[in-house]
């Protein structure tokens, strides 16, 4: 396993056993649950494409391992604010230090800056990182099932549930979906790009589309670039969209959304 996301994770492994050294698991949980201020992530969604417009969720990510600095201006708040001024049903925020250069801060502060919900977007491999995502004021995580066996899927999801999060769960392949349909949540990200090849293409959430049962929300993640690419999953019935790149290059992240989605 000599791939990006296998040295992401061990990455992950350390980062988490150094957490719990600074600070106890039960600590964390105390903050955790005293915050009464969950925003309904898929809700937002839903709210959205019942309105008759596709449900975007807009990321703040300034760097990615593939692509180098996306963004060099890069102020969460400002983005956030650009966001949600042009009609984005939810933001995503990396949280990953090291290969995104996102961090705890860039969520606490694109959250403050806007009324929408917020999806703490790192690797999640364990219960404390669940935990910390709602201590810093996160809507929603997201389990990568290319990064967990199942069991541990499980019992995360049902961690981020008893927090009053919800689970967006992302899947690559089929092999990878037979497992997510394991999970009660309804949100199921299809990644286009592979997280061990950084290959991407929008045909991967055309393939899988046959295979989802009714009651999914699908949410098509990665490589969507241009008004074309938004318009092709419509005619497909994809009616949710996870976007980063093509935001954070533009001068405007929200002005570049509304082009997007029109
Ligand atoms: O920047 P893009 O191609 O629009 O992609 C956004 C999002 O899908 C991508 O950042 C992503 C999807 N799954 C992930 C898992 C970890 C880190 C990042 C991701």
């Amino acid at each position: 396993m000599n791939d990006i996301l296998a040295k992401i994770l061990a990455v992950k492994e350390d980062e988490v056993v150094t957490a719990r050294q600074i600070r106890s698991e039960a600590d964390l949980l105390r903050e955790a649950t005293a915050r009464k201020d969950v925003r309904g992530f898929a809700q937002a969604i839903e709210d959205k494409i019942a309105a008759g417009k596709p449900g975007v969720i807009a990321e703040v990510k300034k760097a990615s391992p593939s692509r180098g600095v996306l963004r060099e201006h890069f102020v969460p708040a400002e983005i956030a604010a650009s966001y949600a001024a042009h009609g984005a049903a939810c933001l995503s925020v990396l949280t990953d230090v090291q290969f995104f250069q996102g961090s705890h801060d860039h969520l606490r502060q694109a959250r403050a800056a806007c009324p929408l919900p917020v999806l703490r977007k790192d690797f999640v491999i364990d219960p404390y990182q669940v935990i910390s995502a709602r201590a810093l004021g996160a809507d929603c995580v997201l389990l990568i099932v290319a990064a967990l066996e199942a069991q541990q899927l499980r019992d995360l999801e049902a961690v981020a549930l008893e927090l009053g999060m919800d689970v967006l769960v992302e899947v690559h392949d089929a092999e990878e979906l037979d497992i997510a349909l394991t999970l009660r949540t309804p949100l199921l990200g299809i990644n286009n790009r592979n997280l061990r090849t950084f290959e991407t293409s929008l045909q991967n959430t055309l393939d899988l589309l046959p295979r989802i049962p009714a009651g999914k929300r699908v949410v098509t993640e990665s490589g969507i670039l241009a008004p074309e690419h938004v318009r092709l999953m419509r005619d497909h019935g994809v009616e949710a969209f996870l976007v980063g790149e093509a935001f954070m290059r533009a001068e405007e992240p929200g002005a570049e959304l509304a082009r997007l989605i029109h």
